[in-house]
């Protein structure tokens, strides 16, 4: 179905502030506002980096991935913007003013309950049960690319790095590593750069640990990494150790107070062979039943 509004004109978008910068982009908050009264609305602005190395072609892939998605739990498109001036393109995607995940928890971590926690996680599982179905593999689910719309909805978010898997495959292997968050990747996808469903299933259960955490940057998977492998590993070398302590069995301990039936589900994400790791419609079930277990 055709966006209700495709193209934004830019004379119309007012900047506001710097949200964040991401892969190669960085977003800005914007009020659109053809009427000039301050009327218009809120939106975030994604645009390429001039002078970053990344082509104008991932951007544009970006730009068609999201626009393509449908769903309650991923950050809605709502247009592009052509600047004239600097002959580029710009993302116009809805403004979530809860702001990323990592930062409302660093705010809201009192009030914030396992139930809750688990809610977030089952909606993050529905978003990517809709990627599934799509045949996208998002390839950077982390809690800093998972945006926060209310204090009970969440959307997945930063499609810079999502690829197609072929219909004819079940991975899609990238031919370079770019800057790579291998404390998310699954071990296939540090030793082979190879990304399916499930190393994205792998990657949900980084996040799981990150929510159970509360995203406290003291206990984030880098940081218990790091402390594993010894901070002297110099970052060239840095996958290589990781994926032998993976090969050893080692995983990132469970979370202070986290009920076990939580972590036995992480544990289910970080199956080695990748075949061996629940589907997203599994964990779907799986975080279900623990909500419906563990109800007052
Ligand atoms: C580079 C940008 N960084 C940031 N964005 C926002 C943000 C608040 N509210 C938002 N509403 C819509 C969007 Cl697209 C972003 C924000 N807040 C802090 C940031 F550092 C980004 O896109 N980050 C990936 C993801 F969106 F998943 F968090």
């Amino acid at each position: 179905k055709k966006q209700q509004q495709d193209v934004f004109e830019e004379r119309y978008l007012r900047f506001i502030s710097i949200l964040g910068k991401g892969n190669f982009g960085s977003v800005e908050l914007c009020r659109y506002d053809p009427l000039g009264d301050n009327t218009g609305d809120l939106v975030a602005v994604k645009e390429l980096q001039a002078n970053k190395q990344a082509s104008m072609a991932d951007f544009q892939r970006e730009i068609q991935t999201i626009s393509s998605l449908h769903c309650d739990y991923i950050v809605k498109y709502k247009g592009i913007c052509y600047s004239a001036g600097r002959l580029s393109t710009k993302l116009v995607m809805e403004y979530l003013p809860y702001g990323s995940l990592i930062g409302y928890m660093e705010k809201h971590r009192q009030n914030v309950c396992t139930r809750k926690l688990l809610l977030f996680a089952s909606q993050i599982c529905k978003g990517m049960e809709y990627l599934q179905s799509m045949r996208y593999v998002h390839r950077d689910l982390a809690a800093r690319n998972v945006l926060v719309a209310s204090d009970t909805l969440v959307k997945i978010a930063d499609f810079g790095l999502t690829k197609i898997i072929p219909v004819d495959k079940e991975y899609y292997r990238v031919t370079q590593p770019g800057e790579s968050p291998i404390f998310w990747y699954a071990p296939e996808s540090i030793s082979e750069l190879k990304f399916s469903h499930k190393s994205d299933v792998w990657s949900f259960g980084i996040v799981l640990h990150e929510l159970l955490s509360y995203c406290d940057i003291s206990r984030n998977p880098k940081r218990l990494c790091i402390q594993k492998i010894g901070s002297y590993v110099q970052n060239s070398s840095m996958a290589i150790h990781l994926l032998n302590l993976l090969k050893n069995n080692w995983r990132l301990p469970a979370p202070p107070q986290c009920p076990p039936k939580v972590h036995n589900i992480m544990m289910q994400c970080w199956e080695f062979n990748s075949e061996d790791r629940p589907s997203f419609s599994t964990l779907q079930d799986l975080i279900e039943n623990i909500l419906l277990d563990e109800r007052e």
